[in-house]
């Protein structure tokens, strides 16, 4: 479970959450609003990328202030912009960065990494060049890089920025076919439309909390009267 107690952040001074508390249970939970609303504050709260100036953020109730380590493991974290996180020279080089250090032997490095790309239709990709693949390519490799470490948690930040309708499509297939518990953060609303349940962000606040359908209606109302 993931929980966030009171938590309000800051930048430089400038409030960015304010007094926010919210317990995620569900398999599949959206996250959407405006443009600077605090939707990748908070997720980056989720896995301790950042640390809130008050209040407490708990993943299975363990403090992010204090388990940093172990939750970084336990939740995994998808950038919006997949070529910062593409960091080796090929595809299967870049999927195996998350593996080190897990103690497996070469073979079940490459078995682990083969069945990965394999799944996420990366296979014959294994040994190009990961700068050279098309953006849909690179956000799966992105997504495939975290997915080999097996995290429990997987946190998006808008996986599907720059991708087309259909990739848009295959990573929100991805997305549904995965075991883990998946925080998205999109503004692709049409990817959102079977979650569990949605969270829109305005101001630093969580101000609706609900099904997809009403969520996208209060969140399109409240663009609507905006001047
Ligand atoms: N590292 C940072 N340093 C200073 N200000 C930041 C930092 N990260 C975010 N901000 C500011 O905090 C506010 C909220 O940003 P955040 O990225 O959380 O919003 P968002 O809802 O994810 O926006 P978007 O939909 O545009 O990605 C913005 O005004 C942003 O400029």
């Amino acid at each position: 479970m993931l929980q966030l107690e009171n938590v309000t952040h800051a930048y430089d001074g400038r409030m960015v959450l304010r007094d926010v508390s919210v317990r995620i249970t569900e398999h599949r939970v959206a996250l959407i609003g405006a443009n600077g609303s605090g939707k990748s504050t908070l997720a980056r709260l989720l896995n301790g990328l950042v640390v809130p100036e008050s209040g407490r953020v708990l993943v299975d109730g363990q403090d992010t202030r204090r388990h940093a380590r172990a939750i970084r493991r336990r939740v995994g974290f998808v950038f919006s912009d997949a070529d910062t996180q593409i960091i080796m020279p090929t595809v299967a080089e870049d999927v195996a960065v998350g593996l080190r250090g897990a103690g497996l032997t070469p073979a079940e490095t490459a078995a682990r990494v083969d069945d990965v790309l394999r799944r996420h239709g990366l296979a014959d990709h294994r040994d190009h060049p990961a700068h050279l693949l098309s953006g849909g390519q690179k956000q799966m490799l992105a997504l495939a890089s975290v997915l080999v470490t097996d995290p429990d948690i997987l946190v998006c930040d808008e996986p599907t920025t720059l991708l087309d309708l259909h990739n848009v499509r295959v990573i929100a297939d991805t997305l549904r076919g995965l075991r883990q518990q998946v925080v998205l953060l999109t503004h692709h609303l049409e990817m959102i439309a079977d979650f569990d349940r949605t969270l829109v962000m305005d101001g630093g606040r969580i101000v609706f909390d609900g099904a997809p359908d009403a969520a996208v209606a209060f969140y399109r109302d409240l663009m609507e009267r905006r001047p």
